[in-house]
């Protein structure tokens, strides 16, 4: 990818996450290394993240402005010789490794300062660093993914988890998308409807066209139970509720394909011939993606009125105890050029 130039080069919000995990240093690293091509800003607590910086390379450079004063004058112009932090302070010190709820509730903050910022026009897309859902929930704040909290916060009824990355090999693309994010894995057949896959794919075909600048998406959609249902002796959700779906989905116009056995779509010969995989539920398709393409990958939340890119992997509070320079920064870099690109491509959306 070519560089934007840089008076039109979209600023993107990196939010730095649970402190206590390596999203900090990943955060850091990553807009360090692509400080030439993307205007990244950080969303943290400065004092942590100039700490953190300096323990990684004393020639990176950060420097720190207010959320009052954004609220006041803007965005200042910082130039590619560091990078800017907008201040959100922790409530507690930081243990590398070692969770504590009373930083639960900034960690919150900092998306939402992010979130403000794109309200306010500092920001054309949002890239989060990982943080640890059951913090927040030890904070006292009930809460199960960026994916879910950023529809509630932008007021979206329905968006769409959907992870992505480069196998190699020359193979394409991969991307997996999701009809059920975060549930326990009982409810998720009650969450299958009609209406709900009905607008998960109206939103993945329209993301894949006005995001992604894909003109005509195809998706090919699993079954939810072994062997697709094998015709309704191993389960009935694909005879009644998910090829009726497809049924009307084609009828809108839209190319979607199945239900197909999930344990053998992924194979090239199907993927060759798709831009998107629609899995049922979070542990069906996420492995497949994860083995395929971990550290490399991109989750990406579809639907929203605003872009979010963020990293395939979670917290990783195992490397953060054990200090830096442990954790591989690609799929955060990967994160921050999915942003830049569809912060572009939504420019003219
Ligand atoms: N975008 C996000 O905010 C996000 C994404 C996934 C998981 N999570 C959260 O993270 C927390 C921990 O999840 P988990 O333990 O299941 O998964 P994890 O991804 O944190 O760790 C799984 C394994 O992968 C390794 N790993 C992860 N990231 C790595 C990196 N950048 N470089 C090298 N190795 C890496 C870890 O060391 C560990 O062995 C949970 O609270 C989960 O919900 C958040
Ligand atoms: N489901 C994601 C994954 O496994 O990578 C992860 O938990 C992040 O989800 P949010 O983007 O909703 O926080």
């Amino acid at each position: 990818m070519s560089p934007a130039p840089a008076a039109r080069r979209p600023a993107l919000a990196i939010t730095t996450g649970e402190p206590a995990g390596i999203g900090p240093e990943i955060a850091i690293r990553a807009a360090w290394a692509l400080r030439g091509d993307a205007n990244c800003i950080l969303v943290g607590d400065a004092a942590f993240l100039a700490m953190t910086a300096g323990a990684i390379d004393p020639a990176i450079r950060l420097s720190a402005v207010s959320l009052q004063a954004l609220r006041y004058s803007g965005l200042p112009h910082f130039g590619p010789d560091r990078i800017a932090v907008v201040d959100v302070p922790l409530a507690a010190h930081v243990v590398p490794g070692t969770l504590d709820p009373a930083n639960g509730r900034a960690v919150l903050d900092i998306l939402d300062a992010a979130i403000e910022g794109v309200r306010a026009g500092w920001f054309e897309a949002i890239v989060t660093a990982p943080l640890q859902k059951s913090t927040i929930n030890d904070a006292g704040v009930p809460f199960s993914g960026h994916t879910e909290y950023l529809a509630e916060k932008t007021g979206t009824p329905q968006v769409v988890m959907m992870l992505a990355g480069s196998p190699g090999n020359g193979q394409p693309c991969l991307r997996v998308a999701l009809a059920t994010t975060h549930l326990p894995l009982k409810d998720v057949p009650g969450a299958i409807t009609r209406d709900g896959l009905a607008k998960v794919l109206d939103i993945i075909d329209h993301d894949l066209r006005t995001r992604f600048g894909i003109a005509a998406p195809r998706i090919l959609v699993t079954g939810l139970n072994p062997h697709a249902g094998e015709n309704g002796y191993l389960g009935r959700e694909e005879i009644d509720v998910i090829e009726p779906a497809l049924l009307a989905a084609r009828a809108r116009g839209i190319d979607a394909q199945g239900p197909y056995p999930a344990d053998t779509l992924f194979q090239p010969k199907y993927l060759k011939d798709a831009d998107c995989v629609l899995a049922m539920y979070h542990d069906q398709g996420l492995p497949v993606l994860k083995h395929a393409t971990f550290g490399r990958g991109v989750n990406i939340t579809l639907g929203l009125p605003l872009v979010r890119t963020s990293v395939d992997h979670g917290t990783a509070l195992d490397l953060a105890a054990r200090g830096l320079g442990l954790a591989d920064c690609g799929s955060m870099e990967e994160a921050i050029r999915a942003a830049l690109q569809m912060a572009v491509a939504s420019r003219t959306h």
